[in-house]
Parts: structure tokens; C-alpha cells; sequence
């Protein structure tokens, strides 16, 4: 019988959707919204072997999932066979460790947690209501990025400031991207022929928002991103790592509110704040045609993600594979090369022709004398979610 899902993952820049058929193989239909809030956004969607594409401007996240509706009433498939439709829920914060069924008092809880991931769960709750106005009669659920990353250990999580404080309003680092991580993880033992329990991986997730984490065993044991999705790497448009002093010092030199400094280390900053553009195509471009400060900007993407990787090693106590993932991981040589290249002392050796291949597959870029796998793994979040929202809808039939 056919039971098809459909998975909305809304990022911070883009919507990833499927619709999928565990009795099938493959998604019936795929589709992406791209570049959304930005002068203009693409939509691209797939079914049965053709392929629809429009440039349309969309300013804001309801706008896309509109437009995403209205791919599949004038492209199809039809969505009134759906059984249940899966959302990529960003913050879950302490309430919610894994997949939820959604309900009103879920929606005012990611309300509610909307301050610690400004840029995502707002447009996830966008993105459930417009998609519960189309789809009023079946289950939607909740799936979590930061669900994996509640195994953290606690002198991982735990920030050196005020106990109380910390305890009272759940201040810890809570880690995004979790679905990812944990499904490229486990890939990545697939790909290498090797148990997950006996594997220590270091996963680079770099899209727009980019995140790192150290899994030991099929369980991740740090990850870079905090209480917010703004710690760590350095994003699209996010400052990633900062003194934490920074904001005082803005708020007395600049005169700026907390608020203000908040949109701009979210909104105006990293690869956009360094050089004025955060697409990493872009910034190729912008590098080959010679402007330095893109090239600085790159400098300082790389410099920061070679230091988390050298810390994981040792946090790990070593690593078998290095994993790139997401937008940028996937498909930018000229990310992965620099900082391939910087690890060189530490065993890592990259074959440079692997890393120039384009495949949507699995590959290995190292080469066999590499002391260290690095590989290159679609993550598919999507594929992800169908199966744990099948899990909570199965769970209550
Ligand atoms: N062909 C490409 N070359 C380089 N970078 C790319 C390419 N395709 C996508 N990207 C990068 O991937 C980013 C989007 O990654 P994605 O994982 O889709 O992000 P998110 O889910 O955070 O919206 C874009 O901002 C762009 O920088
Ligand atoms: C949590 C996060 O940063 O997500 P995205 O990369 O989709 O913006
Ligand atoms: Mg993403």
C-alpha cells in the first residue's frame, strides 16, 4: 500500500523537501528553494524523471513552502495520499530530545524557543502551519537537530560561567545539525566497511549554517555549535566563535543594544560580514576575479575549521575519518583542499584530483597512504526524517 511522507526541511537559507514512499524505492518527488530572503531565489522540483525550475523571489519562508505547494498542484505528485508530513524542527532545547507529534502546545513550545534559534525556528513554525492549512487530517511531527547531540558528555556541554544561572534558564550547548550528523556518521561506516561502534569520526556539516562534530562510536561527543546555532564555524552569514566581550564592547564604543549586535553577528556577519557575499559560489567567483577581502574571508573559514579539527583529534584521542557534508562540504574543492592541505602534518593526504570529481555518491578524496580516510558524503536529512517520523506515527496506530 502506498503510504507516502512528506519531509520539510527548512535551513536557514533554503527548503529541502521530499516526498517518500517507504515502499518505494528513491523519493517520488524531490525539491529545493534556494538563496531565500537574498535579491533572488531559485526553486527546483523532480518528479518521475522531469525536472521544473522557476526564479522567483522569495522573501521569506512562507512565501517558499507556498511555492512549494504550489510545485506539487501543478507539477504533482498529488499530496492527498500523504499519510503524515515530517518537519525539520531546529531548537528542541531541554523539552524535547527526540521526535514529537505536533500539536498546539509544540507549536507554543518552539514559540517559545524561537529566541535561541532565530533564524530557524521561526521559519519551521512557518513551514508546519502552512503545511498543516494544506494537510489538516494527517500527523505532522517534529524531528530535532538537536536530538543527537543529548549525549554529550557534561564537561562537553557545560559552560564555565555561573552554575545557577546556568541551571535556571538551561544555558549548555545543546548542538545542531544533529540529524546530519548522525546519518552522515553512520554512512560513513558503511562506506569504509566498518562497524560505527568501533569508529571515531570527525563530521564537518558546512551549508549555510556549518556545525562540527566528534563521534566516537556511533555517539557524538562534542559538536561546535552551543547554545544557539551561532557558536563555532564561521557561516553564511554567521560569526560563528567571537570574544564573548564583544557585545559590552559594541554596546559602549558603538552604542548598540544587545539585540542589534545579536542580528548583526546572526544576520551580518561571517562569509556576508567579511566580504559581502555568503554563497560560497559567489565567493569563488569573487576570488578568481581578485578580490582579496573574499579571499581573506575564505582564509578565515579554513583557519577556523582546521582548528576545530585538530582539537577533535585530541578530543577523540585520534580519528579514523574525516567527513565533509551539506552545500558547502559537498560540492566546494576550494574549501576542502585548503584545509586538507593544512593537515598534512597530522597524516592527513589528499588525492587533489578525487577532490575535483562531482558525484552526488559517497567518495573517499585521501589518498591509500592518507593515515586518515577523508571522505565526502552527501548528507540526506531528509531520508532521515521519513524514518523517524514512520517511528512516531507507527508508534501510534
Ligand atoms: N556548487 C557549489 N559550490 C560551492 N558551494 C556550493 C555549491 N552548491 C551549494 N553551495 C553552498 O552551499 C550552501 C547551502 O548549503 P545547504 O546545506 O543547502 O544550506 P542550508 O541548509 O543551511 O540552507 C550555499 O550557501 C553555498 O555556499
Ligand atoms: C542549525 C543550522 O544552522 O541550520 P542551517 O544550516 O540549515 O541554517
Ligand atoms: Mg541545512
Amino acid at each position: 500500500m502506498s503510504q507516502p511522507i512528506l519531509l520539510l526541511n527548512c535551513g536557514s537559507s533554503s527548503i529541502k523537501y521530499q516526498l517518500l514512499d517507504p515502499s518505494q524505492p528513491g523519493p517520488q518527488a524531490v525539491g529545493i528553494v534556494q538563496r531565500i530572503g537574498q535579491d533572488m531565489s531559485t526553486i527546483d522540483h523532480e518528479v518521475g524523471g522531469s525536472e521544473y525550475h522557476e526564479d522567483i523571489r522569495f522573501a521569506d519562508h512562507t512565501e517558499a513552502v507556498a511555492a512549494v505547494v504550489k510545485m506539487f498542484v501543478e507539477h504533482g505528485p498529488d499530496l492527498d495520499s500523504v499519510v503524515a508530513v515530517g518537519h525539520r524542527t531546529v531548537h528542541g532545547g531541554s523539552t524535547f530530545v527526540e521526535s514529537v507529534r505536533i500539536d498546539d502546545a509544540v507549536i507554543a513550545k518552539l514559540e517559545e524557543l524561537s529566541d535561541l534559534a532565530p533564524l530557524h525556528n521561526p521559519p519551521a513554525i512557518a513551514g508546519i502551519r502552512a503545511a498543516q492549512e494544506v494537510l489538516p487530517d494527517v500527523p505532522h511531527v517534529a524531528i530535532f537537530d538537536t536530538a543527537f547531540f543529548s549525549t554529550l558528555p557534561a564537561e562537553a556541554y557545560t559552560y564555565a560561567i555561573d552554575a545557577e544561572l546556568a541551571e535556571q534558564y538551561g544555558i549548555r550547548k545543546y548542538g545542531f545539525h544533529g540529524t546530519s550528523h548522525s546519518y552522515v556518521s553512520k554512512k560513513a561506516a558503511e562506506f569504509l566497511e566498518r562497524p560505527l561502534t568501533e569508529l571515531k569520526t570527525i563530521v564537518c556539516h558546512l551549508g549555510n549554517g556549518a556545525s562540527i562534530s566528534a563521534v566516537d562510536g556511533g555517539v557524538a561527543i562534542d559538536t561546535s555549535m552551543g547554545l544557539t546555532p551561532l557558536q563555532g564555524l564561521v557561516m553564511g552569514t554567521r560569526s560563528g566563535d567571537v570574544d564573548p566581550g564583544l557585545p559590552k564592547y559594541l554596546n559602549v564604543a558603538a552604542r548598540m543594544s544587545v539585540s542589534e549586535v545579536d542580528t548583526m553577528l546572526n544576520k551580518k556577519s561571517g562569509m556576508a560580514g567579511m566580504c559581502g557575499y555568503s554563497d560560497m559560489r559567489d565567493i569563488k567567483t569573487q576570488i578568481e576575479e581578485g578580490n582579496e577581502q573574499a579571499q581573506l574571508a575564505l582564509d578565515v573559514y579554513v583557519h577556523r575549521l582546521v582548528g576545530y579539527i585538530g582539537s577533535y583529534i585530541a578530543i577523540l584521542g585520534g580519528v579514523d575519518a574525516l567527513v565533509f557534508t551539506a552545500g558547502v562540504g559537498e560540492n566546494a574543492d576550494h574549501v576542502r583542499g585548503p584545509v586538507i592541505r593544512r593537515l598534512e602534518a597530522l597524516g592527513f593526504e589528499l588525492d587533489e584530483s578525487a577532490n575535483l570529481v562531482r558525484s552526488k555518491e559517497p567518495r573517499d578524496i585521501s589518498t591509500p597512504g592518507s593515515k586518515v580516510r577523508v571522505l565526502v558524503i552527501p548528507t540526506n536529512e531528509e531520508l532521515a526524517m521519513a524514518e523517524e517520523t514512520l517511528e512516531v506515527i507507527g508508534a501510534e496506530f
